[in-house]
């Protein structure tokens, strides 16, 4: 027995946030964690892709302007990686969760009933039955495809990538998504061949076209070899390195990156043992509750819900996952309509994302095709970003941005930037997403000058001539 109201299965960005917003909400909230509290996010996902991106991005920078000369240290740029990691050490998360009021258990939990988790820990078996709900915030594991041989190598998933000690000369790269995208980049920087087969006709399939094909652009230029519509065939040991066959030819690489995809991770985490199937992504409505589960009192937030594969987002629904078991536990009433404080309706309208390639690809709300599939008539807007800003941030500047606007309703619902600095810019596009600002009042949002927000302007002239 477990003397608390919430228990947060999995530790990582998300059930810290639901954990803490429960506290807030004058409930106990433990959370049971198998490895370390911080999750992917903190250790082998978005700070440690970042650091390895981070150096190379501003030399990048300085380079685009004249009279510099600066060159950087592999070596350093691992180093402040592992300062970033505290060498994989979760000892700050954990003061930070006590210091919140949140208790952490070690130990590997399953759901084996209603408000009951079995916990494997340290100290043996332990069954925990919580007064008020369960959070399952478990995340998401790689997939592997089914390529011939595949198994039979030594390959790399996205933790090997982010935790790598040693920059390989050359390393393959499968798979031409955020993963695929961002870590081929970061080790073409750090020092080596890369070669990354896509098997479709672009890289960052899921974000505006123009978004891979300036970012496919620009790895070439560095020396990347993006081989795309390539089909991995096969794979083969070759000594101690690996070969990789695919229709036209072979390459020779000593590691291989697969970066093809993520699912959620409800295969061994007991759903079966409250009837649902394992393996699936746990389905919510937009207050977090699991559904097909009756009972109110089990939830799910995160990469596990299969919703939006990103820590603000699942944080965000971590959040409203929180306040929603307080308020229910309250007998207060749940604010839950569109935008209401108890609903995730982001999720489906508003989410933004950075790809932190150079260039950078931010994107907020949908693409043109998503909108058009969703049925909204658009008017998409398509324009360099050519502004005092851009011209001073960068000699030859080069970017591009895209505003998708509803017509009838005379409103933004999609924004896409591709280029070097952009990421900072697209708060405004998600607030103007969110706040339904009519662009007729966005005209008197004034961008600062000589600032690259100026692109707002040329996007709104452009949409008005
Ligand atoms: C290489 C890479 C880079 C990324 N970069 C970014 C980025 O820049 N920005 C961004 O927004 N997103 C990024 N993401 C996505 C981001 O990492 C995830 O969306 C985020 O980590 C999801 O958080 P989560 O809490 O749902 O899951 P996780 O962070 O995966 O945490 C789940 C936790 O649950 C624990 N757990 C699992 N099963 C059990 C169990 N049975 N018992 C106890 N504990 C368990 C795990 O140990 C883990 O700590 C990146 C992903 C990858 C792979
Ligand atoms: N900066 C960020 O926000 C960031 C960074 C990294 C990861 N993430 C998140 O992590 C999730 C997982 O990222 P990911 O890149 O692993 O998955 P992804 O789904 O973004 O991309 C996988 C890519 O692999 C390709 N692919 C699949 N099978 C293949 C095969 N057999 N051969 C060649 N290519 C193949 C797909 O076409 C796709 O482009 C993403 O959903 C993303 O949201 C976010």
């Amino acid at each position: 027995m477990a003397d608390v109201d919430v228990i947060v299965l999995g530790g990582g960005p998300v059930g810290e946030n639901a954990a803490d917003y429960a506290v807030r909400a004058g409930l106990s909230a433990l959370i049971v964690e198998s490895e370390l509290l911080g999750g992917e996010c903190s250790f082998w996902a978005c700070i440690p892709s970042k650091t390895l991106l981070r150096t190379g991005h501003a030399v990048a920078a300085v380079r685009r302007l004249p009279g510099t000369t600066v060159d950087f240290d592999p070596a350093a740029v691992l180093a402040r990686r592992d300062s970033f990691t505290h060498d994989w050490d979760d000892e700050s998360q954990v003061q930070w969760a006590t210091g919140a009021g949140i208790r952490v258990l070690r130990g590997t939990g399953r759901l084996v009933g209603e408000r009951t988790v079995e916990v494997d820990g340290p100290s043996g078996r332990e069954t925990l039955v919580a007064r008020r709900a369960v959070v399952v915030s478990t995340g998401s594991v790689p997939t592997t495809p089914p390529v011939p041989g595949l198994d039979r190598v030594r390959t790399w998933g996205s933790r090997d990538a982010t935790s790598a000690k040693e920059i390989p000369p050359r390393l393959g790269v499968l798979g031409g998504g955020v993963v695929g995208c961002e870590m081929a980049q970061a080790f073409r920087r750090l020092g080596s061949e890369v070669v990354l087969l896509q098997r479709g006709p672009r890289l960052l399939p899921a974000m505006e076209p123009f978004a891979g094909e300036r970012v496919a652009a620009a790895m070439r230029a560095e020396g990347v070899d993006v081989r795309l519509e390539h089909r991995l065939e096969s794979v083969a040991a070759a000594g101690d390195q690996i070969e990789l066959r695919t229709e036209d030819g072979t390459a020779v690489v000593d590691e291989l990156l697969v970066a093809t995809g993520r699912r959620p991770n409800t295969a061994s985490i007991g759903v079966d043992a409250v009837g649902l199937e394992p393996g699936k992504p746990l389905a919510v409505d937009d207050t977090g509750l699991v559904e097909g589960v009756a009972g109110e009192w089990l939830y799910a937030a995160g990469d596990v819900t299969g919703r939006a594969l990103l820590t603000h987002q699942g944080k965000y629904a971590g959040r409203i996952v929180g306040a929603a078991i307080g308020a229910r536990a309250a007998g207060e009433a749940l604010d839950a309509g569109p935008w209401g404080e108890h609903a995730a309706t982001a999720d489906h309208v508003a989410v933004p994302q950075v790809v932190f390639t150079d260039p950078e690809v931010a994107s907020a709300g949908r693409t043109e095709a998503q909108a058009r599939a969703a049925g909204i008539d658009v008017r998409v807007v398509d324009i360099p970003i050519a502004v005092a800003g851009s011209s001073l941030q960068a000699d030859d500047y080069d970017g591009a941005a895209r505003m998708v606007v509803d017509t009838a309703r005379g409103v933004l619902v999609g924004v896409t930037f591709v280029g070097q600095d952009v990421a900072e810019m697209i708060h405004a596009a998600t607030i103007a997403i969110v706040g339904e600002v009519p662009l007729g009042r966005l005209w008197h949002a004034v961008p600062a000058f000589p600032t690259m927000s100026e692109v707002w302007l040329r996007l709104l002239e452009t949409y008005r001539s």
